[in-house]
């Protein structure tokens, strides 16, 4: 379990972190998304103690992470890749964690094997890694002391889709036996096979948690009548948005049960009524973050342009 309370981290007049509050719950994948700059990699540095907060604090396991006994035994910490020591190996990387966390040097071979990187690889030095194999190492590092709780920054990045879909694998399996997983990624369609629940970000501030179902359904229904002309007709004159779709039927601004209902009262016949279809997270990423993205910035800009 991670609780994080009204964390704030001020740097000069920016907040980078502006009062997020959520908590990631064992058994599950939590994804933690926002476009570049919204405070991701600052929120899990300050979780696992490594960037001081102004304000506001953040517990693992009960505790802040700092105050954790031995906390390579029990979180698994991936914040960056690319900061592995290059003249190292990757055995020599693994065995100095198991060395610092008291872990058992018989299980180096058993994490190699679990992230997928040969003996061979495991002998070259870091800096003669791919961006994929340093992910894989790291992956071996937070896993090394058999941790409860995963807390990973970009971890698919410079992975290949073999790779990607092994990640998956092993995160689901990490959280099915109880662990409790915190992975931020910009890789949203990624993110929405692996993440069960979401806490997006956008300047610094929590937009919006929550399932993955509750955050990607659509409110309203798509119904479709014997009359549909008759039937939007009447959800109007109850003040509900109606929109005639050009491949047949009507999308509405209500519940489906109070489609139904407008539907028998104005004496039509349904044919077909249902929910609206769930979104694509990469649709629900763009509308709750659109006025954080750089992209809505840059457009401004250019209506700013004289033509
Ligand atoms: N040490 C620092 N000094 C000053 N500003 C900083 C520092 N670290 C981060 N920031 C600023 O804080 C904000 C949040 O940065 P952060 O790296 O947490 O975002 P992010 O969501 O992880 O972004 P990305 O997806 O691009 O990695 C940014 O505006 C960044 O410029």
């Amino acid at each position: 379990m991670i609780t994080v309370e009204h964390l704030t981290k001020r740097y000069g007049p920016v907040a980078a972190v502006d009062d997020v509050s959520f908590t990631v719950e064992p058994g599950h994948v939590t994804g933690f998304l926002g476009p570049n700059g919204a405070g991701k990699s600052t929120t899990m540095r300050m979780i696992c103690g490594l960037t001081p907060a102004t304000s506001g604090s953040a517990r693992v396991l009960g505790k802040p992470f700092t105050a954790l006994s031995n906390p390579g035994r029990r979180v698994g910490v991936l914040l960056d890749a690319a900061a592995q020591h290059s003249g190292r190996t990757g055995r020599e990387v693994l065995t100095l964690a198991a060395m610092m966390t008291g872990v058992d040097r018989a299980r180096i071979d058993s994490t190699l094997d679990v992230v997928g990187l040969t003996q061979r690889e495991a002998a070259r030095r870091v800096g003669q890694y791919s961006l994929g194999m340093r992910q894989r190492l790291g992956l071996a590092s937070a896993l090394l002391g058999d941790p409860e709780v995963l807390i990973l920054d970009e971890p698919a990045n410079g992975l290949d889709p073999a790779g990607i879909r092994w990640m998956r694998d092993l995160l689901h399996d990490f959280a099915g036996r109880g662990g409790t997983v915190l992975l931020s990624s910009h890789l949203l369609r990624e993110m929405e096979q692996v993440a069960d629940r979401l806490v997006v970000i956008g300047r610094g501030r929590i937009v919006a948690q929550g399932t993955k179902e509750e955050l990607l359904r659509q409110a309203g229904a798509f119904v479709r009548s014997t009359d549909d002309a008759a039937l939007a007709e009447a959800l109007r004159r109850a003040d509900v948005g109606v929109e005639a779709l050009t491949t047949g039927g009507l999308a509405v601004e209500a519940e489906p049960l109070d489609v139904g209902r407008a539907a028998a009262a104005a004496g039509v016949v349904l044919a077909e009524l249902r929910a609206a279809d769930s979104r694509g997270l990469e649709e629900l990423f763009l509308e709750l973050t659109a006025d954080d993205a750089r992209e809505s910035a840059t457009v401004h800009t250019r209506q700013e342009v004289p033509a």
